[in-house]
């Protein structure tokens, strides 16, 4: 089992490392091999994602990745940037199904934002397709803008699409994991503005067709955002394109008390993987040794239950993890009174000493 780690920029190397002990602390023979990716590569080798990092992932059985991304350097041209290593494996990789569970430990109720009776007993999933959409669409760039009343100024502009079997293998990913669970899907669009999602909207309704056993429900995606904060516990599966996903999977990790909190895998059509925290490099705490590791220890969970099918190592680092929070340790994110602070390190200790 031999597991692509890459740590990449911020708090990307902190949180990797408590991952990594916790993998290590399982009694499983991994073979662990690291290389650089996003701002670190670019540093070492003078590419996001350098051919070197791309092989490896390629060639191992599954990918974890920290974060990429620094503000230093926002100003290169794109195709340098850092984000353009994440983006890059997503696709070269096939990794088209992002699975983003979003579920409310008892012991964080009081650090979401929102009412304890609004998020308690919070078990959501959010599944965003990865690989298509306006991310990658095609042509897009800054041109003299050809028509219209702005003719002759310069325009930026992109290209959102979706070819109809990238929205099919989406939408039967997120029906067949609704069968294993609550049997409920929300898809959520922008029908009423975007040809791309009315498009949407009918092939998921046609898919639905194979799966008269699960509930299909319809949501744009302004109304998603809202209904996310005032009954998120209506929601079961839900399922959308690349960018409303990015955006609400945001907004969703809050109620499960911090960005912190939230794991993912990214899929292929053979469960191949690669497994990240949610979040980004947090470059504002990045090297303060604050940062909350559980989300990528939580997708180093992940990792072993759908690349390896190792459910019971998967059993023992989440409830390793629920132990600590019931022991009362909190990162500052999901830190409140009466609990005790500490920092990434510590919270990783934690997690190795409550693994049983
Ligand atoms: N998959 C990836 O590698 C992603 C990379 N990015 C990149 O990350 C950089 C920062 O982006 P932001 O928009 O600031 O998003 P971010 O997710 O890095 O941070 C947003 C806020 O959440 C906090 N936060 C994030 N992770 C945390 C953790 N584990 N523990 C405690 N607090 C945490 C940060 O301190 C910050 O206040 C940018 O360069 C962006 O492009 C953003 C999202 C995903
Ligand atoms: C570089 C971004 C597309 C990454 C991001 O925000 C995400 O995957 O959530
Ligand atoms: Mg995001």
């Amino acid at each position: 089992m031999k597991i692509a780690i890459l740590p990449g920029d911020g708090i990307g190397p902190e949180i990797m490392a408590q991952a990594v002990r916790v993998l290590n602390s399982l009694g499983e023979k991994f073979e662990l091999e690291s290389a650089d990716v996003g701002g670190a590569g670019y540093a070492a080798h003078g590419h996001p994602l350098p051919p070197a990092t791309l092989a490896l992932a390629k060639e191992a059985d599954a990918v974890l990745f920290g974060a990429v991304g620094d503000y230093k350097y926002d100003s290169l041209e794109r195709s340098l940037r850092p984000e353009q290593a994440i983006l890059g494996l997503r696709k070269e990789l096939g990794l088209f199904a992002n699975l983003r569970p979003a579920i409310l430990y008892p012991e964080l109720a009081g650090a979401s934002t929102l009412k304890p009776e609004v998020v308690s007993g919070l078990d959501i999933l959010i599944i965003r397709e990865l690989t298509g959409d306006i991310y990658f669409g095609k042509p897009r760039g800054v041109r003299e803008c050809p028509d219209g009343p702005f003719k002759g100024e310069r325009e930026g502009f992109d290209t959102m699409r979706y070819a109809e079997s990238e929205i099919r293998r989406i939408a039967h990913v997120a029906f067949q994991a609704a069968q294993k669970r609550g049997k409920r899907v929300t898809s959520v669009d922008k029908a009423n503005v975007l040809e791309t999602f009315q498009f949407w909207r009918d092939i998921v309704t046609d898919v639905h067709k194979d799966y008269q056993d699960v509930e299909l429900e319809h949501m744009y995606v302004d109304n998603a955002a809202m209904q996310l904060v005032r009954a998120p516990k209506k929601f079961d599966v839900i399922v959308t394109g690349n960018m409303f996903g990015d955006i609400l999977s945001d907004c969703a990790a809050m109620l499960t008390g911090s960005i912190g909190m939230l794991p993912s895998a990214s899929l292929d059509a053979s469960n191949k993987g690669l497994y990240e925290p949610s979040h980004g490099s947090a470059p504002d705490i990045a090297g303060k040794g604050v940062a909350n590791p559980l989300a990528t220890i939580l997708s180093a969970a992940m990792m072993l239950r759908f690349s390896f099918g190792k459910t019971e190592q998967a059993n023992r680092i989440e409830s390793a993890v629920k132990q600590v929070l019931a022991q009362g340790l909190r990162t500052p994110d999901i830190y409140e009174a009466g609990t005790t602070k500490v920092g990434t390190e510590e919270m990783g200790s934690a997690v190795v000493n409550a693994l049983k």
